[in-house]
């Protein structure tokens, strides 16, 4: 068996004010598998991910990236890691007033020194990347649009983009479809299953809508009160189980 490219262990994380948002939480997540992480409000969902890549300190537990723990990381190991591990936000997080492509290089800038990252003095190399990468999702010709021209359905694969141009090894999404509608919902998720797919990157996807969850993963995994209570495939996932998740 392949080793895997995530293995969470025991995590857990208890807020300052007594709130437990994650209950011993065991996972192991493959290279290049795409998983939806679904379940009711105040779950654990957005919790669980930013643990991942220590937007929220973890209370207690393992998580093993590589060979090296990422609670454990720290200064330059901790940027390091990061660098492998995309993100995508439900507001895109974009610099609205900046080009497309300049969002795009954005995120290379963590392969860049600083003061040349600041001035936006990209290479031809890296340019002629962000725009092979706004090819792959279907934007090429909005390259030198500004971001906050475009739909939020674009601005949202702009998000995808930025987060390929760091080549990462796992993209993170925390709920990227919920302020969308279905069209560009659906838009969304298949370029960014699609561009996953194609470079074996493992996704994991906090998600409101199950039915998008069922479409597009390989792999499901219900969230509910900090424990995981589902984790299969998507034709695993009937009535009886979704009630269990949500009620
Ligand atoms: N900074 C914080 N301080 C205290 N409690 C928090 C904090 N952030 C989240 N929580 C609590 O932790 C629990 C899990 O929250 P989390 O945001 O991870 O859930 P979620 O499943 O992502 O919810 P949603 O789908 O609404 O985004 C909730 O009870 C929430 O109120």
């Amino acid at each position: 068996m392949t080793q895997p490219i995530l293995q969470i262990t025991e995590l857990s994380k208890v807020y300052p004010d007594g709130t437990v948002a994650l209950n011993n939480v065991e996972l192991d997540f493959k290279k290049g598998e795409f998983v939806s992480i679904i379940g009711p409000s105040g779950a654990g969902k957005s919790t669980l991910i930013r643990c991942i890549n220590r937007l929220v300190e973890p209370s207690g537990g393992k998580i093993i990236f590589k060979e090296k723990d990422i609670v454990k990381a720290r200064g330059k190991e901790l940027r390091m890691i990061r660098r492998q591990i995309g993100m995508i936000f439900q507001g895109h997080n974009l610099v609205k007033r900046s080009e497309t492509i300049r969002n795009v290089l954005h995120g290379n800038l963590g392969y860049m020194n600083s003061i040349k990252g600041g001035l936006g003095l990209f290479t031809k190399e890296s340019i002629e990347d962000a725009i092979g990468i706004l090819e792959r999702v279907g934007l090429r010709d909005q390259a030198f649009k500004r971001a906050d021209e475009l739909s939020g359905g674009q601005q949202q694969r702009v998000g995808i983009a930025r987060a390929m141009a760091q080549n990462p090894s796992i993209i993170m999404a925390d709920e990227p479809i919920a302020s969308l509608d279905p069209k560009s919902s659906e838009d969304v998720m298949r370029y960014l299953k699609k561009v996953c797919n194609e470079d074996g990157i493992t996704a994991l996807v906090n998600l409101h809508q199950v039915d998008f969850a069922k479409e597009f993963s390989d792999r499901i995994i219900g969230v509910r009160k900090g424990h995981i209570v589902f984790d299969g495939k998507p034709s695993d996932l009937n009535d009886r189980m979704a009630h269990h998740i949500y009620n």
